[in-house]
């Protein structure tokens, strides 16, 4: 009996999660405890300012070496232990290959604002079918745009495409040898029709983009492959070993933190910050205020808002006042400073927003400033700021009739324990941390794990894998001081948004 607990125990699944800063690997158990877990870093390039491109070919390289790392540190190589592999991926990055499967150009990525032309004239074009098909406004991140800049500036790179991908769906498929992208991410593109699962006829027609460039369409948890030999050869893996399709990275979040049925939200703070939640209604219609994407759960959606540098602010912020201090470091002494920070306001806009002011052109700003403020008082201010940046996008899903009362809070800024109850306390909902903070490379072995059969369904994966670890509980009297200096907070961008404008000559 215990030997044969033991060998089901050491079947394993792996999740990829490929970021904008490295790819990370989980190796997974069947009670979801996470065995091993590696990582590879890559650079990011700013050519010019506004540009952010990746050479896909450095994620292909990182995610071997990645995978290699795991099977040896876990003794796994050469055997079937792992019974599949899966992905999450940063969205909406143009990837273009030629019919050899050969990369055309560096990849175009979600955090690229190139393309505001290119929005405007997808407004223009497309009017009211925009909101209507794609579900989301025309954002320089996404996809499509990126596709019209290539269009427009670089027609004979767009001649010798025969596909594009993402960057997940690249990598999988130098993995596979197959070609498939998944509703998730595909979502992301603006070109999919959301609520039919189908790639619009009607948008592509408009932009004079053939059909044969789309990868086809495939559920998150199908199994899109085995690893080619040369594959399995290098990483150490079988060549049996499943290959499932994945999901968007917040997508993959979401399923890794159990947002899997209605009335559950996430607020992920990473390089950028998200607050989603779980939506079973295929035609709520959130008017493009936020993001609406196809789930990877069959069938399911969520409503998402997107902070563009949360995490990234502090990271700025530390970077270039307190190069020498660590995060943990930073952070000691905001907890000793009352909500608002004696009067300082921060906006985290330091590279433009999305959610709620989807605006390329807007930048950050410190309100307040007071002879007598010192760096815990900076910090703690870009921890509110951030937070409340956040709390706008909670506030649409509020509008949408959701109750928030609770929220799984994931990501680099769960790992300090005030800004977990500032959360609380600006939300003023209940914060819960999980004992496992994989969040995406978690979501991405999930898909494996029931895609490969572990599990009935996510839902009973979740209730296996996931545990609560902390709570954290709104304080009243905070709470009624931050409703006061929210309002206050919201007032910066109508002030600062002009001024912005004026001064993105001088950037
Ligand atoms: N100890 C910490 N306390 C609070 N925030 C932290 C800490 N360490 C990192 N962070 C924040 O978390 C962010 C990274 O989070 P992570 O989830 O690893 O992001 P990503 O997956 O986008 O690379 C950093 O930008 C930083 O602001
Ligand atoms: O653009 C979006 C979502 O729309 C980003 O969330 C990217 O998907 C990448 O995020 P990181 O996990 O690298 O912060």
């Amino acid at each position: 009996m215990q030997e044969k607990l033991k060998q089901e125990l050491e079947r394993y699944v792996i999740g990829v999660d490929l970021g904008t800063s490295a790819v990370k690997t989980v190796l997974v158990n069947r009670k979801g405890q996470v065995a091993y877990e590696t990582s590879q870093s890559y650079p990011l390039h700013q050519p010019k300012a506004g540009y952010s491109e990746q050479q896909p070919e450095d994620w292909v390289r990182g995610t071997l070496a990645s995978l290699k790392e795991l099977v040896e540190k876990a003794g796994i190589s050469g055997t079937d232990a792992v019974d599949g592999i899966s992905f999450s991926g940063q969205m909406h990055g143009l990837v273009l290959t030629d019919k050899e499967g050969q990369v055309l150009r560096p990849a175009i990525l979600w955090n690229d604002t190139r393309t505001t032309a290119q929005c405007r004239r997808i407004e223009e074009q497309l009017g009211p079918a925009l909101l209507s098909i794609a579900r989301n406004r025309a954002l320089e991140g996404f996809t499509l745009p990126k596709l019209l800049w290539v269009q427009e500036h670089e027609p004979d790179v767009l001649a010798r495409a025969a596909h594009f991908m993402l960057p997940k769906d690249y990598v999988r498929y130098c993995l596979t040898g197959e070609l498939a992208m998944e509703y998730s991410d595909a979502a992301g593109t603006l070109l999919l029709d959301i609520a039919n699962k189908q790639w619009s006829e009607e948008i592509a027609a408009a932009f004079d983009l053939p059909l044969s460039l789309f990868p086809p369409l495939v559920e998150s948890f199908d199994q899109t492959g085995t690893l080619l030999p040369e594959i399995a050869e290098q990483s150490g893996l079988s060549s049996e070993t499943k290959v499932y399709a994945g999901g968007a990275d917040n997508a993959c979040g979401a399923i890794g933190a159990g947002i899997l049925s209605e009335g559950r939200t996430l607020c992920s703070i990473g390089t950028s910050g998200v607050v989603l939640s779980y939506e079973e209604r295929k035609d709520i219609d959130v008017q493009g205020r936020a993001h609406f994407f196809n789930h990877g759960e069959q069938d399911a959606y969520y409503i998402m808002g997107v902070t563009l540098a949360a995490g990234y602010s502090l990271t700025w912020f530390k970077d270039t006042f307190a190069p020498e201090h660590s995060f943990d470091a930073l952070l000691e002494d905001v907890n000793s400073i009352e909500p608002g920070s004696r009067g300082l306001l921060f906006t985290p806009y330091i590279v433009g927003e999305r959610t709620p002011h989807p605006d390329a052109a807007i930048r950050g700003s410190f309100i307040g400033m007071d002879a007598g403020h010192k760096l815990p008082h900076f910090t703690r201010a870009v921890l509110e700021g951030i937070t409340f940046s956040l709390k706008e996008s909670i506030d649409i899903l509020r509008g949408t009739g959701k109750t928030v009362n609770e929220v799984i809070s994931i990501g680099g800024g769960a790992r300090n324990e005030t800004w977990l109850q500032m959360q609380a306390d600006i939300f003023n909902a209940d914060i819960v941390k999980l004992e496992s903070e994989q969040g995406p490379a978690l979501g991405a072995a999930m898909l494996a794990a029931y895609g490969s059969g572990w599990f009935e369904s996510l839902q009973a994966c979740a209730e296996a894998f996931l545990r609560e670890a902390a709570r954290y509980t709104p304080n009243p009297e905070r709470v009624a001081q931050y409703e006061g200096l929210y309002e206050l907070y919201r007032e910066v961008y109508l002030h600062t948004r002009e001024l912005s404008e004026q001064l993105a000559v001088y950037r």
